[in-house]
């Protein structure tokens, strides 16, 4: 939980791209923050708390008794089924809102995750997009601004569009196209980012920004469009899995536990940040189908499909200053994700595993998903 000390860590803290100098003294938190008699708990705002990981960063807030945890999501790619288990708890709230409007609810911490993720979904209404990512963060930098909280915003790898630099640091600024396709959301969070640091020095705001890479796991919609929810769910269903052309292009897939856990240090910890937050390991698209056919389906067929513009050709975190500010690093490897989410799409798809073909290493991943299991609680 944030303290009185740790609240005001980012006075004099230095952006990670060059000197951040606040001209303005932050505002004065609520005084709920710390008031010991009438309002003991933590209040968190999570926008964007319905989606993928939204809803498994609420399961995290919800474990601390001292936190009360508010929901503000609009439904576009997020579900209340994700919350399920939460609606009706004394310490939870949803709230059907679009952060592209003004929201007022007195809290000390907020998530900014609202936005639509999967390049499908964000290029769908592009308006739309870049509107969630400019006007949606102004509000929440408003409401931290009018209530003293203080703000972590979900920025992406995005941000490093076409990366001329490999593995990327947070000091490159990026190979964006400023008018493409992607841009409402490549150049949305860029926005987002230079809205968070401009309330931070003008305004005293304290913030957090972490740049998310590829991150995966339970509970990515099945017809999600990235590419691992589009894999497992294919060789579920027996489809060819579409590797979009050339196949060569890399990612670095972070498995969505891992993800949570490091922003919460993140917002918890000393570092406006930008700080990358991903798995460093790297697979080219085809080396990922080549892992999802071995483990899920080694019947299924790879396709070889047309890919869409601008996608990146390689990406990869280079993650030192998460593990030397924040000492995280994510723990789960992507052979050991994949089993974990295979189980969770089986479940939504109604895919019993003996309708599968059988084999003896099908067995071995059930030992690795409950063992994987019982390490992390039962919580995936
Ligand atoms: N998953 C990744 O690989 C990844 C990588 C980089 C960054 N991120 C960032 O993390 C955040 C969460 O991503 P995700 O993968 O969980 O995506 P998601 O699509 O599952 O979740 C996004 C949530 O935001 C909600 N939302 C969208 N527009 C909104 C609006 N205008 N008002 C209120 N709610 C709105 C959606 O309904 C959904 O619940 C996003 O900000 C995304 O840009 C994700
Ligand atoms: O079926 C598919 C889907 C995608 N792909 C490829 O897989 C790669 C990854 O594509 P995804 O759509 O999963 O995700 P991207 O890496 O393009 O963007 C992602 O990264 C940053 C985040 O901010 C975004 O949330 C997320 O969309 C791309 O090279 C794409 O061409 C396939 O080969 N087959």
């Amino acid at each position: 939980m944030a303290t009185k000390e740790s609240t005001n860590g980012s006075n004099g803290s230095n952006g990670t791209n060059g000197e951040c100098k606040i001209t303005r003294p932050p505002p004065t938190p609520s005084p709920l923050r710390f008031s010991k008699f009438f309002q003991a708990n933590l209040r968190i705002l999570v926008t964007g708390g319905a989606g993928f990981i939204g809803s498994h960063l609420v399961d995290k807030l919800m474990e601390n008794e001292k936190n009360e945890v508010i929901v503000a999501d609009n439904y576009f790619t997020g579900s209340k089924d994700n919350l399920k288990k939460w609606i009706g708890h004394p310490r939870f709230e949803l709230i059907r809102h679009d952060v592209t409007e003004p929201l007022l609810v007195e809290v000390d911490q907020i998530y900014h995750l609202a936005c639509p993720a999967s390049p499908i979904f964000y290029k769908y209404n592009p308006v739309k997009t870049i509107k969630t990512n400019v006007m949606g963060t102004m509000n929440m930098l408003g409401l931290a601004k009018r209530v003293g909280a203080r703000i972590l915003l979900t920025s992406t790898s995005e941000v490093y569009g076409d990366p001329l630099e490999h593995p990327q640091t947070e000091e490159y600024w990026g190979n964006v196209n400023p008018i493409g396709v992607r841009s409402c959301y490549d150049e949305g969070k860029r926005v987002a980012e230079t809205l968070m640091f401009d309330y931070h020095r003008q305004h005293g705001i304290e913030i957090r920004i972490a740049r998310i890479f590829n991150t995966y796991g339970p509970r990515m919609n099945i017809d999600d469009g990235r590419v691992v929810s589009n894999f497992i769910a294919q060789a579920l269903r027996d489809e060819p899995l579409t590797v979009q052309k050339p196949g060569t292009q890399t990612r670095s897939f972070c498995y969505v536990a891992d993800m949570v856990d490091g922003l919460i240090k993140l917002m918890e910890g000393p570092s406006t940040g930008p700080i990358n937050l991903g798995n460093p390991g790297e697979f080219t698209m085809l080396e990922l189908a080549e892992n999802v056919k071995e483990l899920i389906n080694p019947e299924v067929e790879l396709k070889m499909v047309e890919n869409t513009p601008d996608d990146p050709r390689q990406r990869k975190p280079n993650i030192t200053k998460a593990k030397e500010i924040l000492n995280w690093e994510p723990k789960i490897t992507l052979r050991e994700g994949l089993p974990l989410m295979e189980e969770d799409f089986r479940q939504r798809l109604g895919i019993p595993i003996s309708a599968m073909k059988d084999t003896t290493r099908r067995w071995v991943y059930r030992i690795i998903i409950i063992s994987l299991n019982r390490h992390r609680g039962g919580s995936i």
